[in-house]
């Protein structure tokens, strides 16, 4: 029996949608045994400050050791959160499959009496880390205070055992994926609360010349997803940001015809600059181009750039 290795970061969360992947694997290549492999990446290793990890630069934070796992043949494919990966893979290796996405939504998980946005207390503690949430957050609601709050999902649920934190944000893909969905108190809607570009996705990674595991990923490849995401991030790259910058895209998919909405805030949330796209999903990297264009016309270049300082 041939043996595919799949790699990892070694979190509930990874493990769970590797394990997902792998069930979805074996179902379309039955003959083949695969194995799970965790690697740790510099952002497990280094649970450092936000500005140091933007000092990095905020390519590669989750990944880079895997890639080198892949480069260097420890692993065949690689599985990641589409939101975590950089815009352009590293000379030698692609995304080979793009797997059906689940829910792109952020979610509100509140304590009791805190379980809707609209309904929070002036001056509320939202726990987030996430750049683009707290921007959107205090655009839309100014009044609330939001704190920061990193480290894995069980880290995050269980500041709202403590006086700290009245309610979380969080992506509803990453409770979903840990069958924890039950925890969920309020889906936010993407007029409020923009998704990441990918979020709600998964990558398989694999090397490009790798024919054999190009296939066997591509078995799960989902075009809708791919054509939906394959927008969203030529939204980023156009717009010269990466995961640290306050960016939110989204893309849905209706009759052949794709809707990308894109927007841009300072990190403040003091200015929010929206815009729409719409088009063929055949056109779909040409739709985020035009976005990105579109909202640097409009001044997103200041604010794109005061994320990166
Ligand atoms: N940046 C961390 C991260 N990367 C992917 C997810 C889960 C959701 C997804 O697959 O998009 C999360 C957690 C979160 O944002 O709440």
């Amino acid at each position: 029996m041939r043996t595919v290795t799949v790699g990892t970061r070694g979190s509930t969360l990874a493990l769970a949608q590797t394990r997902w992947v792998v069930a979805r694997l074996k179902e379309e290549w039955p003959e083949t045994d695969f194995r799970i492999q965790t690697i740790s990446t510099g952002g497990d290793k280094n649970r450092g400050s936000l500005s140091e990890m933007a000092q990095k630069g905020d390519k590669g934070f989750w990944v880079k050791e895997i890639e080198d796992a892949l480069l260097q043949k420890r692993i065949d494919i690689a599985v990641h959160s589409l939101k975590d990966l950089p815009t352009v893979q590293p000379e030698g290796l692609e995304v080979s499959s793009i797997p059906k996405r689940v829910d792109a939504r952020d979610v509100l998980i509140g304590k009791e009496g805190m379980k809707k946005l609209a309904d929070l207390p002036k001056g509320a503690r939202i726990g987030t880390s996430s750049v683009r949430r707290k921007a959107f957050l205090m655009a839309y609601r100014p009044d609330l205070q939001v704190i920061d709050l990193r480290g894995n999902i069980d880290t995050r649920l269980g500041v709202l055992a403590t006086p700290d934190y009245d309610a979380i944000i969080l992506a509803a893909a990453g409770l979903i994926r840990t069958e924890m969905r039950n925890r969920i108190d309020e889906f936010l809607e993407p007029d409020i609360m923009l998704p990441a570009p990918g979020q709600g996705a998964l990558a398989l990674e694999t090397r490009a010349d790798d024919d054999l595991n190009v296939e066997v990923a591509y078995a799960i490849h989902d075009h809708t997803t791919d054509d939906r995401i394959t927008a969203e991030r030529e939204f980023l790259a156009g717009l010269g940001a990466g995961c640290m910058a306050p960016v939110g895209a989204h893309a849905t998919i209706k009759g052949g015809v794709l809707t990308l909405e894109g927007w841009v805030a300072a990190l403040d949330g003091t200015k929010v600059i929206r815009a729409t796209s719409i088009g063929d999903a055949g056109e779909c990297a040409d739709i985020g181009a035009e976005l990105a264009a579109d909202l640097l016309d409009r001044g997103a270049q200041a604010l794109v750039d005061a994320a990166h300082e």
